[in-house]
């Protein structure tokens, strides 16, 4: 079943066109990396999608009426702003408002899906902290952990692993290939294509607004595509262990 389908979308800021016609759809049980060079419009696509900025073309969930769309995908924003000092249960609590009516106490489902995402983040420790003081990649984590437990079929995620260390990084990965497992879907920015390769089921590389290619990382991760869009050489094996990539030299 189709989690999202995107058609023929373009963003055009200040009269510069930022994305090109862009077109996918995304099937239960996908873990969608999304890669390209800075400003290639990975932001701004997954923004789109979800409705959050204007565009031309379609997105199934950007015409979803607000309460459907946050019960469809839950949405972690490369900006982590934690706006009120409050503690990280209560944080990740508030990923359960799509599925509580109005003035509802959370119930023993909401807790559990709290439970969860503290596991799943490795936040046990800190679920009395006030999150505005946690570190930096500490914040990201409890921004994973709530969008967890908003427990969507689709989470779209903006370089979430950006600034986390090496374990949590794998983790967080981990985390959302079990989720693709378990026949939810994910997309996911990040510009290490080490773990790209690693954990994604499925690459999408965008480059100046428009796709430049879409398949499984094997069948993306080229020397061309790397040549071409990226401007590097790497070392990219099928190993024993998995897949390794790692990039060597800018061209
Ligand atoms: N509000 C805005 N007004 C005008 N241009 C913008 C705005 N936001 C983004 N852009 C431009 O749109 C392009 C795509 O930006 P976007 O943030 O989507 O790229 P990205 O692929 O996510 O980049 P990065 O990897 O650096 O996060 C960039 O050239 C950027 O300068």
């Amino acid at each position: 079943m189709s989690l999202l389908r995107v058609e023929h979308l373009s963003v055009t800021l200040r009269n510069r066109p930022v994305l090109r016609d862009v077109s996918f759809d995304v099937e239960e049980g996908e873990c969608v990396g999304l890669i390209g060079p800075n400003g290639a419009g990975k932001s701004t696509l997954m923004r789109a999608a979800l409705g959050l900025v204007a565009h031309e073309g379609q997105s199934s969930i950007a015409v979803m009426r607000d309460a459907d769309r946050a019960r469809a995908a839950a949405w972690m924003p490369q900006m982590r702003e934690i706006a009120w000092p409050v503690t990280v249960d209560t944080l990740v609590m508030l990923g359960r408002i799509p599925h509580m009516a109005g003035g509802q106490k959370p119930g023993a489902e909401d807790h559990a899906r709290v439970d969860a995402a503290i596991a799943a983040t490795g936040l046990e420790a800190f679920r009395q902290r006030t999150a505005t003081r946690l570190s930096g990649g500490e914040q990201a984590r409890v921004l994973i952990a709530r969008a967890l437990a908003q427990d969507t079929p689709l989470i779209v995620a903006d370089e979430p692993v950006a600034g986390l260390d090496p374990a949590h990084q794998i983790s967080t990965m981990e985390t959302f290939a079990k989720l693709a497992r378990d026949g939810r879907s994910v997309i996911v920015s990040l510009h290490d294509l080490g773990l790209a390769a690693r954990h994604c089921t499925r690459l999408i590389i965008l480059s100046e607004g428009r796709i430049a290619a879409d398949g499984a990382p094997a069948d993306v991760l080229t020397l061309d595509s790397l040549r071409d869009v990226f401007g590097i050489t790497a070392y990219f094996r099928d190993t024993d262990q998995g897949p390794v990539f790692q990039p060597l030299s800018v061209i």
